[in-house]
Formats: structure tokens, C-alpha cells, sequence
């Protein structure tokens, strides 16, 4: 029983998915390709980090043996060669989407299986109806954008204006969503969550999973930078998710990151922030020195997905890797007996592939704990078996719709 501890590296996807191609994404592999870039000298980057991948402590818990069983090639520089001392496997997503929520909460134990609503590749992408309406009632004198974008290109490419003129940016991706881009200052942080919460309203009967406010500061096109304060308005989950069930239960869910925010704040009782993958670290380590027994720990390190996967940068996500895998020991110290700790993902985010979009991939599943035997879970058909392992683990009822490999 004691705890769980499920962290999601946001993005990190261990490639092999059946169903890439209908996606665009047949043959992406986010841990694979990363790898055999910084095998063969191209992951390197001044002060930042070079040579091959090096991360020791996911390898050995299995995470090499995952990437081996979920693609049929070896991982280049995951050399470990022993018996893996962890729980390992893969997790191939049966949503209809490889967006965050989607993932999340088939991992939570609600899969996606209905289609949420895209904008097409056209400028303007948002229909002239929804735009007016939000306009008119949040008193707009025009927006900018109006397409498919990287948020940090267009800021870059639109920020100046926005400035001059008031009007803040819309833009979408392959992801069910509106981003509105706005600057802290010269609009105002208040002001922006206000408008994203009426487009969150407005946005509802075009089945949008989620608005997302992405606040920015700088003064001119090289020097605007987004700011932490980024909030997603996600709609409610279509069933009750395993952190429900837990809250059901008397049970306290611990939110680490924008796991609430996923979630659209239900069945989450401790909500910690932190700005930054190392900020996230120590937070979900103050959530583990609180957390009783029977309760869960759900943390999302997103800086994976958002400053190095969509920024296709190859060694800035290699080096996060490295860094992540350098601090897991301190983890893995504060468990005590009867914890169990799982590392996985929600999507891939292949920082070689084409565009800026996220990629259909397997997820990890490696699974670690004092006194666990390693040995392998195989592939799953689906992450919802990473939250029924989790009920199963936490000793409330396991859902309908997956397993547990405990
Ligand atoms: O390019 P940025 O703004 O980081 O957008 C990315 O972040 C969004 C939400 O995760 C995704 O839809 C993706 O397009
Ligand atoms: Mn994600
Ligand atoms: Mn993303």
C-alpha cells in the first residue's frame, strides 16, 4: 500500500507505436533518435553536454531494455547489460489524440476515444464566429496570429505589434487547442487569464480541449521570452480518472506541475508548482515527505515537451535527460517500503522529426520500489494499465478499462 509516485516525463516517447502512420509519425522515436544523434557526435553542445547519452539510472532500472523491446533496435549508448532492476516495458496509447490531456488521462485510467476538435492549417484557422464572440465580450479591438504556430516563433514574429497595438495573439497547432500569446506587463497577467477564460467558454461547443494562456515579457523580437505563469483551461475528463477515485476514497492527490491544470483541478487536492524540471524535482521530493499512506503523487516535468521537444532541439532535451536521470537517486532515497515510483510519458515529441508537433510513440514504463524484483511487464496495450497498477498498488478497485502488471 504506502504511496505511489508517478512522474511523466512530458513528451519522452520510446518510438514503435502501430498506429504512427496514421499520424504522420511512422518511424518517430524520441529516446531513440536522441540517442543515436548524441551516439554519432551530433548531440553535443558547448557547456551544455557531448558524447553519447548518459543516463545511467533509468538505463539500469530498464528503460534501454524498453526502447530495445518497443522498437526491435538497441538504444545507442543505453548499454546496460544485466538483468534491469526495475519494473520495464512500454505502453502504446489507445486515444485518439497524442495531445497532453488525451495522454494523461489514459494514463489516469480514461482513455480519449471520442475526436476533440482541431483548427484547420488555413489563416485565419479560427472560425470567424468563435473570434467575434470572444472579441465582443472581452472588449478586443482585433487579434493577431490566427494560425497554426510555434509559440516562441510567433511571439518573436508578432510580439512588437502586439505591444503597439493591445491586440493579443491567437494561434493553434496539431493539438486541440487556442493559445493566446499576451504580454504580462504591457497587457497584463490578469487580463489574459480573463480573456482565456472566456474563450474557454466560447470554445466549449467546438469541442477544444484545452485554452492555454501563454504569457511572455521583453521589449523587442530577440528578447521576448515566456514566462512560467503559462495556464491551461482544460475541460473536464469524461469519466471519473483514477485521481478521482482516489479522492472517492479518502485518499490525497498530490499535483505536482500542471498535472491540476490537465485535470481542470478535479481530483486533486495539493496542488505544488515549480518553474523548471529542477524546481519540479524538489517539489514532487516536498510532496513525497508529506504524503501518507494510500495517497498518490502525480508530477509533470514539462520542460522535456515544451523547451526541447517542440524546439526540435536535440542536445538541450539530451541534456534534461541527463539531468533528470542524475537526480532519480535522490528519489528513489526519500521511497520508503511500499512506495512504488513509475516513470512514463504522455506522447512523444521527437526533437528530429518534421514540424514542431508532438509524435504517436510508446511511452516507457519502468517501475521501481524498495524490495521490487525487476523483471519485464512486456507491452501494454494501453497507459490506462499505468493507473490500474497504481490502484491495484494503492488497494482501491482497479477501473474497466486496463490491467495491472503488479
Ligand atoms: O509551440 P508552443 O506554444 O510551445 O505549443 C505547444 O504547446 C501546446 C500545448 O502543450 C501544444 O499544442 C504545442 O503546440
Ligand atoms: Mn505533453
Ligand atoms: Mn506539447
Amino acid at each position: 500500500m504506502p504511496r505511489a509516485i508517478l512522474c511523466v516525463l512530458d513528451s519522452f516517447g520510446i518510438g514503435g507505436a502501430a498506429d504512427a502512420e496514421a499520424f504522420g509519425d511512422a518511424g518517430a522515436d524520441t529516446l531513440g533518435h536522441i540517442a543515436a544523434r548524441c551516439a554519432a557526435g551530433e548531440g553535443d553542445k558547448d557547456g551544455l553536454r557531448s558524447g553519447p547519452l548518459n543516463v545511467p539510472n533509468m538505463d539500469r532500472l530498464g528503460l534501454g531494455a524498453a526502447g530495445r523491446l518497443s522498437t526491435g533496435k538497441d538504444v545507442p549508448g543505453l548499454d546496460f547489460d544485466g538483468e534491469p532492476e526495475g519494473l520495464w516495458g512500454y505502453a502504446a496509447e489507445v486515444s485518439n489524440g497524442k495531445d497532453t490531456p488525451s495522454g494523461h488521462w489514459e494514463i489516469a485510467g480514461v482513455p480519449v476515444r471520442f475526436d476533440w476538435g482541431y483548427f484547420p492549417e488555413t489563416i485565419p484557422t479560427f472560425p470567424e464566429e468563435l473570434i467575434a464572440k470572444i472579441s465582443e465580450k472581452a472588449g478586443l479591438n482585433g487579434i493577431l496570429g490566427d494560425k497554426h504556430a510555434s509559440g516562441t516563433v510567433i511571439i518573436a514574429e508578432l510580439g512588437e505589434e502586439h505591444i503597439r497595438t493591445g491586440k493579443p495573439i491567437f494561434y493553434t497547432s496539431a493539438d486541440s487547442v487556442i493559445q493566446i500569446a499576451a504580454h504580462e506587463e504591457h497587457y497584463g497577467l490578469e487580463k489574459l487569464y480573463e480573456l482565456c477564460e472566456i474563450a474557454r467558454e466560447f470554445a466549449d461547443p467546438y469541442n477544444i480541449g484545452r485554452v492555454i494562456a501563454r504569457p511572455f515579457v521583453g521589449e523587442t523580437s530577440d528578447t521576448f521570452q515566456r514566462t512560467a505563469n503559462r495556464r491551461d483551461y482544460s475541460v473536464l475528463p469524461p469519466e471519473p480518472t483514477l485521481l478521482d477515485r482516489l479522492t472517492e476514497a479518502g485518499r490525497t492527490v498530490y499535483g505536482v506541475g500542471k498535472i491540476s491544470d490537465i485535470f481542470a483541478h478535479q481530483g486533486v487536492a495539493r496542488v505544488l508548482k515549480g518553474a523548471g524540471n529542477d524546481q519540479l524535482f524538489d517539489k514532487t521530493l516536498e510532496a513525497m515527505d508529506q504524503a501518507a499512506d494510500g495517497d498518490l503523487i502525480f508530477a509533470n516535468f514539462i520542460d522535456f515537451d515544451s523547451l526541447y521537444g517542440h524546439r526540435r532541439d536535440v542536445p538541450g532535451y539530451a541534456a534534461a535527460l541527463e539531468h533528470f536521470d542524475r537526480r532519480l537517486p535522490e528519489m528513489i532515497a526519500r521511497m520508503k517500503d511500499g512506495d512504488l515510483l513509475i516513470l512514463t510519458a504522455d506522447h512523444g515529441c521527437d526533437p528530429t522529426w518534421r514540424g514542431t508537433d508532438h509524435t504517436r510513440e510508446h511511452v516507457p514504463v519502468i517501475a521501481t520500489g524498495p524490495g521490487l524484483e525487476g523483471r519485464s511487464v512486456g507491452g501494454r496495450k494501453t497507459y490506462a494499465d499505468i493507473g490500474e497498477s497504481i490502484a491495484d498498488h494503492l488497494g482501491i478497485a482497479v477501473g474497466p478499462n486496463g490491467t495491472s502488471f503488479l
